[in-house]
């Protein structure tokens, strides 16, 4: 459930009143999500997302978001933009939160995908990463490599140990192992940071949006196309890794964008890290989250499970035999 902040239908109207967007029809509050509360929105002209942004979104970020969103729409990649009221202002000030109104995006996210379906996403991870080659404003990745010792000593010792024997243990030794070998010279680029299931919008096997770039951030593309493969190749608890999907996902990036060598021999260490990225702040969350929150609570040991079958080279040589010898496209 993700309605922190309640609206009311009048509210909302005096809102839309400073848009060329209607009159209000039907207001509902979106359960899907955690992290900003979001409406479905619908007047007399069109449909719309209204976000509010809660405590996790830096309102410092978001010109970066916009200004990202308005690149891709404008290659022609499918996301939503953020509709500017009759003054052309994009941010608003709604019930105390930072608010935007933006465009509503057909589809449906998928929980059991198929080969289609990710071989579609990896196409439109690779239009996306095509497309931000000359998007030049950047944002640290607050979640990336350096932030991930930190939020173990967050979550203590004993807070992992209580989620699993042995965890404190692994989490540390994973951060020592990525540490010292993780690629500093590959070329960045503003990436997604976080394209699971539940952010690409689809219709059949077609992607009509992909969504929540709340963690987009200038990291390496490699990591942006390894999060994917972590969140989309495997069956949610992670306990069986689901070959087939996985080669359609890499099929479908190196049909548009493909990897040049370096990225190709960095993505071993960029699936790990993806998991130790999700692994913890889904620790974190599980920790600082009471059982009894509005908010579900995600698994961390799904990703535990997803880093183990990463850490495993016989694992890791099938696919390599996936990726093949991808040329950089763009
Ligand atoms: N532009 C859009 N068009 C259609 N539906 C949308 C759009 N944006 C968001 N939604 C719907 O709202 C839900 C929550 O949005 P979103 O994932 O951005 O929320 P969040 O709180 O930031 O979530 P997360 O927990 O994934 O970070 C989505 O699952 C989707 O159903
Ligand atoms: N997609 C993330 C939540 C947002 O970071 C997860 O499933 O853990």
């Amino acid at each position: 459930m993700a309605v922190y902040t309640q609206l009311g239908p009048e509210q909302v109207s005096t809102f839309l009143a400073q848009y060329d967007a209607g009159e209000l029809i039907a207001l509902k509050g979106i359960a899907e999500g955690v992290e900003n509360s979001n409406y479905f929105v619908e007047t007399t002209k069109s449909r719309f997302i209204l976000t509010l942004y809660e405590s996790r979104v830096d309102p410092a970020d978001l010109p970066f978001f916009y200004a990202l969103l308005k690149h891709l729409h404008e290659a022609g990649c499918k996301v939503p933009r953020f509709i500017p009221d009759r003054n052309g202002e994009w941010l608003q000030n709604l019930a105390g939160r930072p608010a935007c109104l933006i465009e509503f995006l057909q589809g449906v996210s998928v929980t059991q995908p198929t080969p289609a379906q990710a071989k579609a996403t990896g196409v439109a991870l690779g239009q996306m990463h095509s497309a931000l080659a000359d998007f030049d404003q950047k944002r640290p990745n607050s979640l990336g490599l350096l932030s991930w010792r930190p939020l173990a000593e967050q979550c203590t010792a004993r807070g992992l140990e209580d989620i699993n024997e042995g965890l404190a243990k692994r989490v540390e030794a994973e951060c020592d192992f990525l540490e010292e070998r993780w690629p500093k010279n590959l070329p960045q680029r503003a990436i997604h940071a976080d394209l699971f299931p539940d952010n690409v919008l689809m219709l059949g096997d077609r992607v009509t949006g992909l969504i929540d770039f709340y963690f987009a951030c200038t990291d390496a593309l490699g990591y942006d196309l390894a999060v994917t493969h972590s969140a989309w190749c495997f069956t949610n608890d992670g306990t069986r890794f689901q070959s087939d999907l996985s080669a359609n996902l890499l099929r479908g990036y190196d049909s548009v964008h493909g990897f040049d060598a370096p990225t190709r021999d960095a993505l071993p260490l960029f699936f790990r890290g993806a998991c130790l990225r999700f692994l913890l702040t889904r620790c974190y969350d599980w920790i600082n989250t009471p059982a009894n929150a509005l908010v579900t609570r995600k698994d961390p040991l799904a990703f535990l499970r997803r880093l183990d079958f990463y850490s495993d080279d016989a694992n890791i040589s099938e696919l390599m035999g996936q990726l093949g010898n991808g040329i950089e496209a763009g």
